[in-house]
C-alpha cells in the first residue's frame, strides 16, 4: 500500500477519527493538510504529523461554506506541491427524538454533514481535473449510514446522504479517473461519543456511560474501535491499491451486531 509523497487534505483533522487518519497517512508517507474549525488545535496536530519526517500544513475553514472549502484545497495545493486525496472527514452528531427535532438542527446539521461532503467533492475534483490527474476522494459516512439509529435519526439520514453521495460521484468523475468512496465506521470512542452518551443520559436517564455500553457490549470483536482503526481503511482507500475501487461505502465496524 503505499501513500508516500501524496498531498492529503483532511478535514476534521483537529482531534479524533480525522486527527487518527492525518497520523496514520503522515507515518506511510503522506504530506498532509490539516484543515478545521478548531484553529487552537491544529498547530499540535501539525506538530505531531511533522515528527514521521513529511510535510504539514494547517488551514482553518468551515466545511460547510463552499468558498472555504475551496481555498482550503487551493491552500493545501500550494503548500504541499500538489493534491492527490481528499478525505471528507469533518462531521457533527446531534441525539435528540425525532418528534423534537427544529428547523434549526436540520440546517445546522445538513449543512455540515451533507454540504461539506458535497463542497469537499466538488473542489476536490476540479482540482484533480485541473491538475490533470487522477485523485481519490474518500468521504465520512456511518454505520448510522447503514440503519438509522434512535434519537440520531437527522444524524442518521446525513450519513445516508453521504452515502448517496459517494455512489454518484463515483459514477460522475469515473471517466477522469477519480475514485470516491465512503468509510463506515462503527462506535469510534471519540469525544463525539462522549456527547452521543452524554445526551442519551440527559434525555432517557440513563446513567452516564451506559448508552456507549450498550453499543459497545454489540460489537462482534468485543471492543470500541479506535481512530486508528478507521485510519488503517483509510489509508488503502488512499492509496494506488484502491485503484479499482470506486462508488462503495465500506464498513469498518468490528462486527456490530446491535444497533
Ligand atoms: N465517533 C464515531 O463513533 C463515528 C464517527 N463517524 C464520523 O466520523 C467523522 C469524525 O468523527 P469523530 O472524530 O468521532 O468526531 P469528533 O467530534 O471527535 O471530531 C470532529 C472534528 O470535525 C471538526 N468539525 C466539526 N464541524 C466542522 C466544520 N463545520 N468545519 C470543519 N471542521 C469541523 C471538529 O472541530 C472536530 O475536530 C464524522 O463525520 C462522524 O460523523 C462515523 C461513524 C462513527
Ligand atoms: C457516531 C456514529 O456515527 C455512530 C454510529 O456511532
Amino acid at each position: 500500500m503505499s501513500v508516500k509523497g501524496k498531498a492529503v487534505l483532511v478535514t476534521g483533522a483537529s482531534q479524533g477519527i480525522g486527527k487518527g487518519i492525518a497520523l496514520r497517512l503522515a507515518k506511510d508517507g503522506a504530506n498532509v493538510a490539516l484543515v478545521d474549525i478548531k484553529e487552537d488545535k491544529l498547530a499540535g496536530v501539525k506538530a505531531e504529523v511533522e515528527a514521521f519526517g513529511v510535510k504539514a500544513t494547517t488551514f482553518v475553514a468551515d466545511v460547510s461554506k463552499r468558498d472555504q472549502v475551496y481555498a482550503a484545497v487551493e491552500h493545501t495545493e500550494k503548500a504541499l506541491g500538489g493534491f492527490d486525496v481528499i478525505v471528507n472527514n469533518a462531521g457533527i452528531a446531534q441525539v435528540k427524538p425525532l418528534a423534537d427535532v427544529t428547523p434549526e438542527d436540520l440546517e445546522r446539521i445538513f449543512r455540515i454533514n451533507v454540504d461539506g461532503v458535497v463542497w469537499g467533492i466538488q473542489a476536490g475534483a476540479a482540482k484533480f481535473k485541473a491538475l490533470g490527474h487522477k485523485g481519490k476522494i474518500i468521504n465520512a459516512s456511518s454505520i448510522a449510514g447503514h440503519d438509522g439509529f434512535a434519537m440520531l435519526g437527522v444524524y442518521s439520514a446525513t450519513k445516508f446522504a453521504v452515502r448517496a453521495l459517494t455512489q454518484a460521484a463515483a459514477k460522475e468523475y469515473a471517466s477522469a479517473g477519480i475514485t470516491v468512496n465512503a468509510y463506515c465506521p462503527g462506535i469510534v470512542g471519540t469525544d463525539m461519543w462522549v456527547e452521543i452518551d452524554e445526551r442519551f443520559a440527559e434525555i432517557t436517564g440513563a446513567p452516564k456511560g451506559e448508552t456507549y455500553k450498550k453499543y459497545v457490549d454489540g460489537i462482534a470483536l468485543g471492543r470500541a474501535q479506535t481512530p486508528e482503526d478507521v485510519a488503517a481503511l483509510v489509508a488503502f482507500l488512499a492509496s494506488d491499491d484502491s485503484d479499482y475501487i470506486t462508488g462503495q461505502a465500506i464498513l469498518t465496524d468490528g462486527g456490530i451486531v446491535y444497533r
